[in-house]
């Protein structure tokens, strides 16, 4: 009889060549799927989770999270964490207790890998590389976001359509496109809602064909607090970039693009979908909100870089549009190198700036010309997060993960810092210009901070949740901090009994607004159950008639 470890000699490598050699379930032995970063594929609920400290009564409500979470082995070898299917964690909070609950958003392409018992979708959007048992299927993972709008959670992902789940169950629904209103072939990660109007204004790019195909079409939509499609505008970018979040302000839209360009080539060649031009601008659209036209759309542009997510967005007393966010001094995604250049490494990734920008754009600039940032805010971060009520207008109060590499981390123990060194939550006010911050000590990070409102509270008062990531131990605790002293350290930290992976984003939702739209979306209630798309979309039909 073999013992466990003699095993391993008589193992076949599942991949041969950068390729899945056959079906076995066996993952890459690439940091993509180590450590923390291990997979976790894990579906199920935990009632009544431990905890340590005190979770502050008055919260009530849950906190939805997404992660990448690959639910077979990809077919090959280098495959990326952003190509990992969206699996969502609900934290449901009550009283000062905690429940768990964890489904994979059940996309077409769960679906269609799930009947054949392994993945058929290739390389990061890049259709070429899929088994042809896919053509005309939606492929994307839905990994990136998981938001709550009108009694259904959104979960998505840029390359494709949302899909919508129950809040409570967390069973999927299906494919959602507003009840036929939104037929783009893809669909921001980052919508916004406006707290005033109550309206969803959200975008797709790459938008003009089957959302993999390096198409210059940008669409902005706006859907009304009621649920009614009230714009759609149609723009074009000056090549395919990625644009990863936005901004909203009462009257505009801003849109970074990031350079990081498509090419039809590569993809066809079976390549990657992106690659960094380190020559290439960063560009920033800025449309109306309402009544947009082909013919609106400013672009400015400043020095090659990164973007990084968007903390605040509004118009000040001058009718000028004030964008923040974080803004890398080089190419964040080390996995898409330029063209005919080798990967770099998640080490490169480590050493970037990524300073917080206040820029102040006049919506009124001829398109084309040159900007610079109005203040650069010298700390490295990710993930900014505000007081969501503040969206539109002018906010003070900002969250980030932040980077600080003057502390000490321990790498002999946790090895290189899976996702980025994430080892602290930074507050910051603009009106002071003051840093509140709380490290993780030297075996931990964290993910991304999200908000908590207290009810009654000014602006930013309220909690912090985020998932904090013991590296050492391989395990997840989901802390709670005072949001205006985060340096105080968590009032409270829920155990969770294993690990999840590194995820992307989350929001909470207040119970009364899941209670109430869960009655009206009842059988019988005044708005009536989710309803699924029902038609396919325009590039499945015609790619289903070649
Ligand atoms: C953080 C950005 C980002 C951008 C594009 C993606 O497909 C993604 O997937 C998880 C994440
Ligand atoms: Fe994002």
């Amino acid at each position: 009889m073999a013992h466990i470890q003699d095993l391993a000699a008589l193992i076949k490598p599942a991949y041969v060549g950068g390729l899945k050699l056959d079906d076995r379930i066996k993952f890459p032995e690439t940091g993509v799927f180590q450590g923390m970063n291990g997979p976790s594929r894990f579906e199920g609920d935990i009632f009544q989770l431990e905890i340590d400290g005190t979770i502050p009564p008055e919260i009530s409500g849950t906190f939805y999270r997404i992660q990448p979470d690959h639910r077979f082995p990809p077919q090959y070898e280098d495959d990326i964490h952003f190509n990992g299917d969206g699996n969502i964690t609900a934290i449901r909070i009550e009283g000062g207790n905690a429940d768990f609950k964890q489904r994979y958003a059940k996309t077409d392409r769960y679906l269609a890998e799930t009947a054949a018992k392994k993945s058929l979708f290739g390389r990061y959007r890049n259709p070429y590389t899929d088994n042809e048992a896919v053509k005309g299927v939606i492929r994307t993972a839905a990994n990136t976001n998981i938001i709550f709008w009108r009694g259904m959670l959104l979960a998505t992902k840029e390359d494709g359509p949302p899909y919508a789940m129950d809040p409570v169950t967390l069973e999927t629904i299906g494919r959602y496109d507003f009840d036929g209103q939104v037929q783009s072939p893809t669909f921001t990660a980052h919508p916004k809602i406006d707290p005033e109007t109550g309206e969803l204004v959200c975008f797709g790019y790459e938008a003009g064909g089957n959302g993999n195909d390096g198409s210059f079409d940008i669409v902005v939509y706006t859907i009304s607090a009621d649920g009614k499609k009230t714009e759609e505008a149609w723009y074009k970018a000056p090549f395919c970039g990625m644009i990863h979040d936005c901004g909203i302000s009462k009257n505009y839209v801003v849109l970074p693009m990031t350079p990081l360009k498509c090419s039809t080539d590569r993809l066809e060649a079976g390549g990657n979908h992106w690659a960094w031009d380190p020559n290439e601008d960063q560009w920033y659209a800025i449309v109306p909100r309402r009544g947009g036209k082909p013919e609106d759309i400013v672009w400015l542009r400043s020095d090659n870089a990164f973007h990084g997510h968007v903390a605040g967005c509004y118009e000040n007393e001058d009718g000028k549009v004030v964008f923040d966010l974080t803004v890398a001094d080089g190419n964040v995604f080390f996995f898409f190198p330029p063209e005919n250049a080798p990967h770099t490494d998640l080490a490169k990734r480590n050493v970037l700036q990524s300073p917080t920008c206040r820029w102040i754009f006049d919506p009124q600039a001829p398109t084309g010309s040159r900007v610079q940032p109005e203040v650069q805010w010298d700390t490295s971060g990710e993930f900014s997060r505000i007081d969501d009520r503040y969206v539109c207008k002018k906010y003070n109060h900002f969250w980030q993960a932040r980077i600080d590499p003057t502390r000490k981390y321990d790498a002999a123990v946790c090895g290189s810092p899976a996702g980025g060194l994430f080892n602290c939550i930074g507050h910051y006010t603009w009106n002071d210009r003051t840093e509140d911050v709380y490290w993780a000590g030297p075996r931990a990070t964290f993910q991304e901070p999200t908000f908590i409102p207290k009810e009654g509270g000014t602006e930013g008062e309220g909690w912090i949740i985020a998932l904090f990531n013991h590296l050492d131990k391989l395990r997840n605790d989901i802390v709670i901090l005072d949001a205006l002293n985060v340096a105080a350290g968590p009032v409270a930290a829920i155990r969770l009994p294993f690990k999840l992976r590194l995820g992307l984003h989350g929001n909470f939702v207040d119970q009364r607004d899941i209670d109430v739209w869960k009655r009206r979306r009842a059988a019988g209630g005044d708005v009536g159950p989710v309803r699924a798309a029902e038609k396919p979309l325009k590039w499945q039909l015609e790619e289903l008639q070649q």
